[in-house]
This record gives structure tokens, C-alpha cells and sequence, in this order.
């Protein structure tokens, strides 16, 4: 079916950078658990040590984005290669109370958190007393009031800067000017409004913005703009019992500051161990001694992905099956562009399988016999699960 033309929300920009290659930092107070969070979902091994600002400089790794139409796909085809899709994610260091100030690394650290477009917001809901808390007592939600407020600082402070090196001017301009000062006015008219919001107390991304004020919003790479999912790091015993005494105050305190997203709790302690079993049945007995529990991980990933607005579609064939990232409401050339240029210029014509018929009819063959086929323009727009094929000009269609 073709997407409604003309639907209201369909041309709403984003906050953020667009693209395909999006990254995810890690983000909360010293040693509360982001490196061992880190380690654990990217198998990776940096330092994750009992001490405050154990972690300085940011690292990077990825982490495959799960999928079971790809597994399900991989069944169907027996291609030589199954290939996910990825999502970056970083280790920054902790920030501490009064970064935006320059405190602990500060203004170094922040600016770590500003390359990246979201944030997994990590808080300590663990009560080991061996564990160093920099703020003395485990207090979730003061810590997440901490980091909440140090980044709406950092953007003040910014946004600040913005209007102290431009007020002059516009002053200056007066009423009317040339097509130029008025976009420059109103464009400074957005930042004191963007300012005032995140002043008051808000974050950036709950602000009900116009495109022209996101398109303003955007160039200026604000900590609060970016998309938060919140992991509240539990001891071994809590995430398996699904109790915690801590999280019903970490949920009040995000329903009540950012409503809307989402806190994912997890235990750094059981996914390291979990993380370090490399046998897949050693794994599974490690799993039934804890009662059936699974890691928090999928959901992690998986939430962390759709916080930035991204979905994936599918290429499947002989060679392989493989998942490919791009941005929700993407055309079929944004799409194409994901795998090669050349694709995306000279594209001709998409040929789409949805996922749900290709199921139904078991097969690529008999999906084509019931006439399930559909075909495409270049500027529809790709929807998340499609299997695509793109015929591009010069022979270079890709499977
Ligand atoms: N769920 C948990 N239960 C018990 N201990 C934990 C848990 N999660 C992490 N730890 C321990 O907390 C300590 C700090 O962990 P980690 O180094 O990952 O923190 P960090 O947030 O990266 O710190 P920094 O900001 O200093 O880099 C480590 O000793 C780690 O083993
Ligand atoms: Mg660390």
C-alpha cells in the first residue's frame, strides 16, 4: 500500500544528526557501572575497576542489533553470510556534580557526550557497600537529578554563549531588514526560546519545536536534544527476583522529568557473568540455575536503536542475508545509499517483499506466484522489515 500522501507527521524533522551511522554513549555518574555495562554488551574488556574516573578517555565498539526476521530469513536462504545490523556504542567517563562548571574532567567529558546522538543514562540502584559511591549513599534519583541537571547546564551555558555573541546585532537590525537579518532574528528569537525552556528546568527533547525551530535546534548540538533511555544497574539477586526497591522512585522521577522514556533494568554482575560463558549450552545451564532469566540486553539494544529513529530492511540472497540500517520514514534512495552510492544515483525501481507475506507464502517463489511482488519508486518511502532488491541504472542492482 502506498504511504498516505500529505500525512501530517511524515515530514517532521528530528532533532539530531541524520544518518545511519548513529552512536550511543554511556552516561551517568562515576563508578556506577558503565563500563561493566559496556564490556558486557559489546565483549569488549576495558578497565571497569572499583574506583571513580576509572574510565577517561571514550571508547567505542558495536553491538549487533537482534533480529528475528534475520534469523529468520538466515533459515530460508542458507546463505554463506547472515549480517546484522550494528549499533556504536560508547564508554564515557563519569560526570560529576558541577561538569558544566568545569569540575571532575567536566567540560571534557560533556563534550565526549556531544559527539554521540543518544544516551543510555546509567544509575546506580545497587546497594554493595564495597563499592565506591562518589555521592556516599546509593540515591538513584538524586544521581539521576545530578546528571539531569549538569547536561541542561552545559546547554544553557551554550545556548548563552549563542546569544551573548549575537544580541548586538540584532539589536542593531531594528524592525524589517533583508531577507537575511529576519532569518537571523528569527533564528536568534529560537535560541532565547530554547533557552528559556531548558532553563526552566526541561530537557530540549520534550520542547513541542516547529521544523524551522528544529532545523535552528540542530545546529547547535545540545546534551539535551539527544534521546535517553535510562538503566537502572541492579545487583544479581534483584534483577532475577524482578524487585528492586529502588526503580518504583527511578520510574516516578522519569514520568515526572522526561515522561515518555524508557528505564530498562539490569544487573551488571549477572551479565558479566553471564557475558564470560562462551558455550552456548553452558550458557543455557547457567540460565536454568537462575530460573529462566534472560539478558536484559536485546531489549536494551533493541530500545536504544529505536531511540534514534532508526529501523532496518533487509537484503537476501544466496551470498547472504543482511540487515541494513536507516533512518524511519527514509525513501527507497536514502535506503540504497545505506549500502552504496552508486546504488542510491542511479536507482530505477525497488522490488519489495514485506516480511509478514514473505512468511505467509514460506518462499521468494511462491511469494511471486501469489502476485505479492511489489514494485516501487525511487521515492517511496522503505518500511522497516521490507526485503528489497534495487535495480539500479548500469547493471548494478543489488542482491
Ligand atoms: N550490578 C552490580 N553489582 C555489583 N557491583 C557492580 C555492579 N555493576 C558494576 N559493579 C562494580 O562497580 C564497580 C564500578 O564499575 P565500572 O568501572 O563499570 O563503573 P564506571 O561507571 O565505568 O566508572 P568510571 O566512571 O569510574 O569509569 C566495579 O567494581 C564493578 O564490578
Ligand atoms: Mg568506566
Amino acid at each position: 500500500m502506498a504511504p498516505k500522501k500529505g500525512a501530517a507527521t511524515e515530514d517532521k524533522l528530528q532533532l539530531g544528526r541524520p544518518g545511519n551511522n548513529l552512536k550511543i554513549g554511556v552516561v551517568g555518574l562515576p563508578n556506577v557501572g558503565k563500563s561493566t555495562f559496556f564490556n558486557a554488551i559489546t565483549h569488549s574488556s576495558v578497565a571497569a575497576e572499583n574506583y571513580p574516573f576509572c574510565t577517561i578517555d571514550p571508547e567505542e565498539s558495536r553491538v549487533a542489533v537482534p533480529d528475528e526476521r534475520l534469523d529468520w530469513l538466515n533459515a530460508q536462504y542458507k546463505p554463506g553470510a547472515r549480517i546484522p545490523a550494528y549499533l556504536a556504542v560508547i564508554d564515557i567517563a563519569g560526570l560529576v556534580k558541577g561538569a558544566a562548571e568545569g569540575q571532575g574532567l567536566g567540560n571534557a567529558f560533556l563534550s565526549h557526550i556531544s559527539s554521540v546522538d543518544g544516551i543510555f543514562h546509567v544509575v546506580r540502584a545497587f546497594a554493595d557497600p564495597d563499592v565506591v559511591h562518589v555521592e556516599g549513599e546509593v540515591e538513584p534519583v538524586r544521581d539521576l537529578a545530578i546528571i539531569h541537571n549538569e547536561l541542561r547546564l552545559k546547554d544553557v551555558a551554550m545556548l548563552n554563549k549563542y546569544i551573548d555573541a549575537n544580541q548586538r546585532n540584532i539589536e542593531r537590525m531594528g524592525s524589517g531588514g533583508s531577507v537575511d537579518d529576519r532569518k537571523r532574528k528569527d533564528d536568534f528569537a529560537t535560541i532565547v526560546k530554547v533557552r528559556d525552556w531548558v532553563q526552566a528546568g526541561n530537557d530540549v527533547r520534550k520542547g513541542d519545536w516547529s521544523n524551522r525551530e528544529i532545523e535552528v535546534i540542530n545546529t547547535q548540538y545540545l546534551l539535551t536534544a539527544k534521546p535517553v533511555t535510562y538503566l537502572a544497574n541492579v545487583s544479581e539477586k534483584d534483577y532475577l527476583r524482578k524487585k528492586n526497591k529502588f526503580l518504583p522512585a527511578i520510574k516516578k522521577w522519569i514520568d515526572e522529568n522526561n515522561p515518555g522514556d524508557k528505564l530498562i533494568p539490569f544487573s551488571g554482575a549477572f551479565e558479566t557473568a553471564l557475558a564470560a560463558i562462551e558455550d552456548p549450552q553452558a550458557q543455557a545451564a547457567f540460565l536454568a540455575e537462575r530460573g529462566g532469566a534472560a539478558s536484559a540486553f536485546p531489549k536494551i539494544i533493541t530500545t536504544g536503536y529505536d531511540s534514534l529513529h532508526l529501523m532496518h530492511f533487509f537484503t537476501a540472497g544466496e551470498k547472504e542475508v543482511r540487515a541494513w540500517t536507516c533512518r524511519k520514514g527514509a525513501k527507497m534512495t536514502e535506503a540504497a545509499r545505506s549500502i552504496h552510492n552508486d546504488i542510491a544515483d542511479s536507482l530505477i525501481q525497488v522490488d519489495v517483499m514485506r516480511f509478514e507475506d514473505l512468511k505467509a507464502a514460506g518462499s521468494e517463489a511462491d511469494l511471486k506466484a501469489a502476485g505479492k511482488l511489489i514494485i516501487r519508486g525511487k521515492d517511496a518511502r522503505i518500511e522497516d522489515g521490507d526485503i528489497v532488491y534495487f535495480r539500479s541504472g548500469q547493471g548494478k542492482a543489488k542482491k
